[in-house]
């Protein structure tokens, strides 16, 4: 497969952006905010989801879903000789436990952040015709805009418009971005490559909460981070306009990222939701710190110790939400496996051997639904 330049996430198989008319299908394929130029009161009945799949619980009464707070690991600890060990003990919790933490004293400057949310604002505030020319089936483009979670293939849409941007190597990569508006280039490639270098520390101590030598000496085999440092990493910038009717549609379906980890941004506003024992709990935004949380690949890695878990987005009536996700896995070429430190006989293998081909192969083959890639690579036990 050629490298790395596939613009593309868990559930995702691009087809054919039908633009051939001016029905209302046409319209909706070109997304949530170029449909609320003009002011709508109602939700189309393409994005109302049936009512079991709705955000709300059906019995009357219910409630909204309670907030979480997410376990909270501190980057500095883990970067400082006497706090690491407790720190380390902290993420293995929050990856086996929950999937999901928050990470704060991370160390990217606020002024990157507030750029990169800043700068995927006003890249939404243009006029349609600027994101239109990135609107592609092309699977292998460095940067894609689309609607919904997969537009070809979903029945219902999600209120959600994404930028996607393929960001390594950066070099070859970052001509193709968006040159509009004029600094959305600079301040974007710097986000990715901070949070990049930001991920790279995390895996080397996600590595060693597992008990492996991330970066072994002469003559031990292999150094993992090695292949990390060559590895992949997606950009998804996600718009969710305020919706009309909020309850009937979700801005996200229930999915699970695919890579490793993936590092979020979000802005103010709530939405994030995350499945937790068996319930949706809303994670509220912590301002200047990320969400990280366990994708497929490191489920798989990992034997099933960290756990790769659903969540979904809900939207708001009256403000729009932004957020950023940075997905980071090995090369797409690499097979991804447990190495044999985390199989023994009481942890037999859980998960096939699997590579990015065989991950288009299935998204490509079937509709995408919650965790069925994961599922899908299951070992009989
Ligand atoms: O917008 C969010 O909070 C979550 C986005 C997300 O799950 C994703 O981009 O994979
Ligand atoms: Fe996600």
């Amino acid at each position: 497969m050629s490298p790395a330049m596939l613009a593309m996430t868990d559930g995702e198989a691009n087809d054919v952006l039908h633009d051939n008319d001016d029905n209302d299908e046409s319209l909706y394929q070109k997304g949530v905010r170029h449909l609320c130029e003009k002011p709508i009161s109602k939700v189309p009945g393409k994005y109302i989801l049936p009512i079991e799949e709705r955000p709300l619980p059906a019995k009357p009464n219910s409630g909204r879903a309670p907030l979480i707070s997410l376990p909270v690991v501190d980057f500095s600890e883990l970067m400082s000789p006497s706090g690491r060990p407790a720190a380390l003990v902290s993420l293995a919790k929050a990856c086996e436990n929950y999937g999901f933490f928050q990470l704060v004293n991370h160390g990217i400057p606020s002024g990157v952040i507030a750029g990169m949310i800043d700068g995927s604002t006003r890249f939404f505030e243009q006029p349609y015709e600027e994101r239109a020319k990135y609107m592609s089936s092309d699977m292998t483009s460095p940067v894609r805009c689309g609607t919904s979670f997969n537009q070809s293939k979903d029945r219902v849409f999600c209120w959600r418009d994404f930028l996607k941007l393929t960001c390594r190597p950066m070099a070859q990569v970052l001509p193709h971005w968006p040159h509009s508006p004029v600094d959305f280039r600079e301040v974007a490639s710097t986000y990715a490559q901070e949070t990049n270098s930001l991920f790279l520390e995390l895996m080397e101590a996600v590595l060693q909460s597992l008990g492996l030598k991330p970066r072994p000496l002469e003559g031990e085999g292999g150094s993992i981070m090695k292949q990390f440092e060559e590895g992949s990493q997606l950009m998804v910038v996600n718009c969710y306009p305020p919706c009309p009717e909020p309850d009937l549609t979700l801005g996200m379906p229930p999915h699970s990222d695919y890579g490793f980890l993936t590092l979020l941004l979000q802005d103010q506003v709530q939405g994030l939701q995350i499945q937790h024992r068996e319930d949706w709990v809303t994670v509220e935004p912590i301002h200047g710190s990320f969400i990280v949380n366990v994708g497929d690949h490191l489920e798989i890695f990992s034997n099933g110790r960290y756990k790769s878990v659903l969540h979904r987005v809900l939207v708001n009536a009256t403000r729009s939400r932004m957020s950023v996700a940075t997905l980071h896995s090995l090369p797409y070429s690499c097979t991804i496996r447990p190495p044999p430190e985390l199989v023994d006989e009481a942890n037999p293998r859980r998960y096939m051997d699997t590579d990015f081909a065989s991950f288009l192969k299935y998204i490509s083959s079937c509709e995408p639904k919650k965790k069925n890639f994961l599922e899908s690579r299951k070992l009989a036990t």
